[in-house]
């Protein structure tokens, strides 16, 4: 049996609707408080933790005064607008008290496919961690409706966790887990405690694609687990009222339902960068490059670049050729074809002073470089 949270060290957790709420009456900030302690644990325990929350909507309702949980798209955003301040409020406060601070990101599922956007968000996100703080993330609903409609933020959740390669994501729910079929409409229902992330039976068991959902539900958590699996990140589903829930998990105590991806995280990433990107130019790398990044791992700097071709943008992906013209990598590039043009052969302490900012210090950093 594997204890996911004990070894993983970068985790994103989610906290529902269904739990954030007082019976759907602003929030419950009890609970929230919770959480919160836990999670200053798992801080102290030295893992990096990204929140990703919900309860904008609910919040805004009780700041409103509405009684009654709007129908209308336009409504729902505006609730959400006003009640996301209480929400980053609430938790900013209540990290205070563990001496954390928090910083609000909100994004929408457009931000992570677009790869531009997704280096930015990736580069806030993994420097709010260096820094010590707790990015805490909600779906941007004033731009975005997917969550308010289908009442999910754990797609965004799963993207969270492709985009800072997390080596876990929980999500807590109402439930123990992953049951083998809904338990509030079958009693028999048994809950798993193992499963195989993306294996098709769950996605069966957790209502099936297609079924008519009003919220996420479980099945955007088996969908959820089985997207970050693909960053080989392992999933937890667990209930968020089971005491102590995040410490206990990451002690080593099996709780919930564990949905394991196959493959480790950086062979993950690879794998995707070989498969899917489509490249959109060349640079070509001294001997010492080559030797760099073939021989000892390392990071693509601007001063290993000889040449470049091609029009691509921050984000992209490039293949690495060495002297002769061979490619040897490939990777996203942290610089558009311009800005790279004006800082090859340059060392990384001059980025800044030729293109007046500094993205990155390196072009393409390993992690998103796959040798071929
Ligand atoms: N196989 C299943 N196992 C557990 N819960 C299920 C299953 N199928 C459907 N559900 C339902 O999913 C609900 C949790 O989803 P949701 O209300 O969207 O929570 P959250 O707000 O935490 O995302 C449960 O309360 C349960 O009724
Ligand atoms: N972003 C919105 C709704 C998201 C939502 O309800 O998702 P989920 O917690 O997965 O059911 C909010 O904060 O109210």
């Amino acid at each position: 049996m594997q204890s996911i949270l004990k070894q993983a060290q970068r985790i994103v957790i989610k906290i529902g609707s269904s739990l954030v709420t007082n019976q759907g009456k602003g929030l419950d900030h009890v609970a929230l408080a919770c959480w919160v302690a836990q999670i200053a644990h798992l801080k102290e325990m030295g893992k990096e933790v990204v929140l990703v929350s919900s309860g904008a909507i609910a919040e805004g309702m009780q700041r409103l005064n509405w009684e009654k949980r709007p129908t209308a798209l336009y409504e729902l955003q505006a609730a959400a607008a006003v009640g996301q301040m209480g929400l980053a409020q609430a938790y900013a406060s209540s990290f205070c008290q563990h001496k954390l601070q928090t910083a609000q990101v909100l994004l929408t599922h457009e931000d992570l496919s677009n790869r531009t956007r997704y280096l930015n968000a990736r580069s806030t996100l993994t420097t709010l961690l260096k820094l010590n703080i707790i990015p805490i993330i909600n779906e941007n609903d004033t731009v975005a409706i997917e969550a308010i409609r289908f009442g999910d933020n754990d797609t965004l959740a799963a993207l969270v966790t492709n985009l800072i390669e997390a080596d876990a994501l929980v999500i807590l729910t109402d439930q123990l887990g992953l049951f083998t079929s809904d338990p509030r409409k079958n009693r028999d229902a048994k809950l798993l405690s193992e499963v195989s992330a993306g294996d098709p039976a769950i996605e069966e068991m957790a209502g099936g694609i297609g079924s008519s959902i009003g919220r996420g539900g479980m099945q955007t958590k088996v969908m959820a687990a089985k997207r970050a699996a693909r960053s080989g990140a392992d999933t937890i589903i667990a209930s968020g009222h089971e005491d102590n829930v995040l410490v206990r998990l990451a002690e080593g105590e099996p709780i919930g339902t564990r949905l394991l991806a196959k493959i480790p995280v950086l062979a993950a990433r690879k794998q995707w960068l070989a498969d899917y990107l489509q490249v959109r130019g060349e640079v070509t790398l001294d001997k010492g490059a080559v030797k760099a990044l073939s021989k000892h791992g390392k990071s693509l700097l601007p001063i290993g670049v000889t040449k470049i071709s091609g029009d691509f943008e921050r984000g992209e992906a490039v293949a690495c050729l060495d002297p002769t013209g061979k490619e040897i990598a490939r990777g996203l590039i942290n610089y558009n074809a311009i800005e790279t043009q004006k800082i090859l052969r340059r060392p990384s302490s001059e980025i800044a002073a030729i293109l007046g900012y500094e993205d990155e210090s390196e072009l393409i950093h390993r992690n998103n470089l796959v040798l071929l």
